[in-house]
């Protein structure tokens, strides 16, 4: 049995890591820094890097990385992976270096996504201190925030993640994009690790050009949130959803464009959910108010 402690990072392929510093720095509110390969490390707490912007021929995610509370969990994974004729593949030490970890292996799930698992990240501890003047990310034992992934072979796909990888089903939602009753339903599974964040993982069944739906970050206060409404207007970066609040993890949050195709939500005041004490259930409505997702299209 695999247990994923959190989202620890995640890995963006850039064209114009300039673009991706620009937006990290200026919007988001991150530190940039020169990665070792000529590719770009976004620090959002203690940890060196939580976005790994890497050198590429297209503007795309490439991976989620997953972690793991140590050698024993990895060696586990391993086991169970083998047992279970999952392939995959033990990243090399350069590799290992690049993500800032001990071990690491990459999967893919049945919808292409590609998932690391690893233990042992090297942290600097060096203060985050953003260069905007952002306080603080949500993190810590939550990790980095959510994402939420294309799953077009979505059965297979959620199996994989539920029953392969240990992910646990948070809730689930149904929608259609246009009345017509005729329309098949789209779905999405919230999935979450053994930690409070209400989800971790989205799934969404929908092909996606750019392998992801959305990122997720939080910050620490809901003026954060307003100042990054702020930014948004004032570089004029692209909105995908108005503010709003979510019924299922209670954070209100906004979307907006990011120079690798996918959308950011941005967002504070997530649940931290007691698992125990949790039952699964399907919502019917996306939020409570706002998050007017027509304006992304406009
Ligand atoms: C429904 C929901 C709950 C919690 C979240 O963190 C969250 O991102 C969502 C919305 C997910 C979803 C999306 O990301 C892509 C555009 C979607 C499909 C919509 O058009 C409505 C719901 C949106
Ligand atoms: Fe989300």
């Amino acid at each position: 049995m695999i247990e994923l402690r959190g989202l620890g990072y995640i890995v963006v392929e850039s064209t114009n890591t300039a673009a991706w510093r620009q937006y990290g720095e200026q919007v988001l509110g991150m530190m940039a820094s020169d990665a070792p390969d000529g590719g770009l490390a976004l620090k959002m707490d203690e940890r060196v890097s939580r976005i790994h912007i890497v050198n590429g021929e297209q503007d795309r995610y490439l991976a989620s990385g997953w972690e793991l509370a140590g050698e024993q969990a990895f060696q586990a994974a391993q086991d169970s992976l083998r047992k279970r004729g999952v392939p995959y593949q033990l990243a090399d030490s350069a590799m290992c270096a690049l993500r800032h970890v001990q071990q690491m292996l990459t999967v893919t799930d049945p919808s292409g996504n590609r998932h690391e698992l690893y233990w042992g990240v090297k942290s600097d501890f060096r203060r985050f201190t953003s260069p905007i003047g952002v306080a603080g990310f949500v993190t810590g034992e939550l990790g980095l925030g959510h994402v939420v992934l294309p799953a077009p072979d979505f059965d297979a796909t959620y199996g994989f993640l539920k029953d392969v990888l240990g992910f646990g089903l948070s809730d689930m939602f149904r929608m259609r994009f246009t009345p017509d009753p005729a329309e098949p339903e789209k779905r999405i599974y919230f999935l979450h690790c053994a930690n409070g964040r209400h989800h971790s993982l989205g799934i969404f069944d929908m092909p996606s050009a750019s392998g992801c739906v959305h990122a997720m970050v939080e910050v620490q206060s809901m003026d954060e949130v307003g100042r990054a409404l702020d930014r948004v207007r004032q570089h004029g970066v692209k909105m995908s959803a108005t503010l709003g609040r979510h019924c299922n993890d209670r954070m209100t949050s906004f979307y907006m464009k990011t120079p690798g195709g996918f959308d950011m939500e941005y967002g504070h005041g997530g649940l931290v959910v007691d698992w125990e004490q949790h039952s699964v259930y399907e919502a019917t409505a996306v939020s409570l108010w706002g998050h007017d997702f027509s304006i992304g299209f406009q």
